[in-house]
């Protein structure tokens, strides 16, 4: 049987961790440090009910090949988490990404060779993390969505000639699917999970760096006065996921943009708390992989260049400023 292995108690790695308790899922921790007060004790449901997490929580330890590894950490804290794990993985046990923005896969990819099964996944399940009047960290499922996973070679999966990789490739995807379906369910296999992972990058790279760098929640930027930037920010993710193979209408995903910002139009966006509670934001991964890739291909993309510079100045500002109080 499949055991499940989440990497980090953030707030979607301790949302798994609270979906397997409640649906009796075997699942082990892997905190940066196993003293560290941020393990959670307990989980809010959707339904305002709240229960003990129990699972365990250990150093990171071998595996064996019919394991789920997954990793919901930020890009920028990737290469240090595979590093920590590289001499566990000598099993080949399944290892899931999932995180906003892109680049992981190429991290990822770098340190474990192109042929290990690595899974990509992005999610729209909403969580947070907070500390209870006991002072005891309690992760809280803010909001339902879903999984979507696919095989981040789908074509090598496609064109390869080994029958065993292949059954092999499939078949940890389906494991992988398997548990997370009974663990947070529901759970999508995308045949062309990049592609996913692309549309979802248009949707950040409009609401977060616009919600964060005037204040505002999701629903502002629906506003007539940021059309112009929502329609620059799409058209050169157009261009350049266009330069990347990946082929998006301009006018639909301008749409999936103001229909996702309406749906959670309430909700402030994760690069507007990054910004409040001065943590580093994902800029580099979301507006900033456009800017690289857009580099790399010899396109222009200023305008998603100028929100990554402006964002970082905001990030600096607000640090300088609590410094200095
Ligand atoms: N929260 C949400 O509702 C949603 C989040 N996402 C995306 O999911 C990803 C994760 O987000 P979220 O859970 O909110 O982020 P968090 O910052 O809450 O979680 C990241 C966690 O990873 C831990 N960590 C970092 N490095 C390591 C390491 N080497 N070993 C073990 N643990 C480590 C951090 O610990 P430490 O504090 O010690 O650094 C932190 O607890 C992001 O890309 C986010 O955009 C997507 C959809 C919704
Ligand atoms: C979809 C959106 C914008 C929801 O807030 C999000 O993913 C984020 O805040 O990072």
């Amino acid at each position: 049987m499949a055991q499940l292995h989440i990497v980090g108690c953030g707030a979607i790695g301790s949302l798994l961790a609270a979906g397997a308790e409640k649906h009796n899922v075997n699942y082990s921790l892997y905190p940066r440090s196993a003293v560290s007060a941020d393990i959670p004790g307990s989980a809010v449901w959707l339904d305002g009910k709240t229960f003990s997490l129990n699972g365990s929580v250990l150093p990171p330890q071998s595996l064996s090949a019919n394991d789920v590894l997954i990793i919901p950490l930020k890009v920028y804290q990737l290469e240090e988490a595979l590093t920590q794990w590289l001499p566990f993985l000598n099993q080949k046990p399944v290892v899931v990404l999932l995180h906003n923005g892109m680049g992981g896969q190429e991290i990822a990819q770098s340190l474990l060779g192109d042929h290990y099964p690595l899974l990509l996944a992005t999610t729209s399940h909403g969580a947070l993390k907070k500390r209870t009047s006991r002072n005891v960290s309690q992760v809280i499922f803010t909001g339902s969505g879903s999984i979507t996973i696919g095989s981040s070679q789908p074509e090598s999966i496609d064109i390869v000639t080994d029958l065993d990789n292949l059954e092999n490739s499939k078949n940890k995807l389906i494991v992988a699917c398997d548990l997370l379906t009974r663990v947070l369910p529901p759970v999508t296999i995308s045949n062309d999970i990049l592609y996913a992972l692309w549309s979802k990058l248009a949707v950040n790279a409009v609401i977060n760096p616009l919600t964060a760098l005037n204040d505002v929640p999701n629903r502002a930027i629906c506003d007539e006065c940021y059309s112009e930037l929502r329609h620059q920010i799409c058209q050169e993710f157009v261009d350049v996921a266009a330069s990347c193979g990946q082929r998006f209408d301009l006018r639909a995903i301008k749409n999936t943009v103001l229909e996702v910002a309406t749906a959670t139009g309430n909700n402030f966006s994760s690069m507007h708390q990054d910004i409040k509670y001065k943590r580093q934001t994902e800029i580099d991964a979301i507006n900033g992989y456009i800017v690289t890739m857009a580099n790399k291909k010899g396109i222009s993309a200023s305008t998603n260049a100028l929100l990554v510079q402006r964002v970082k100045a905001l990030s600096a500002n607000t640090r300088l400023i609590t410094s200095q109080r």
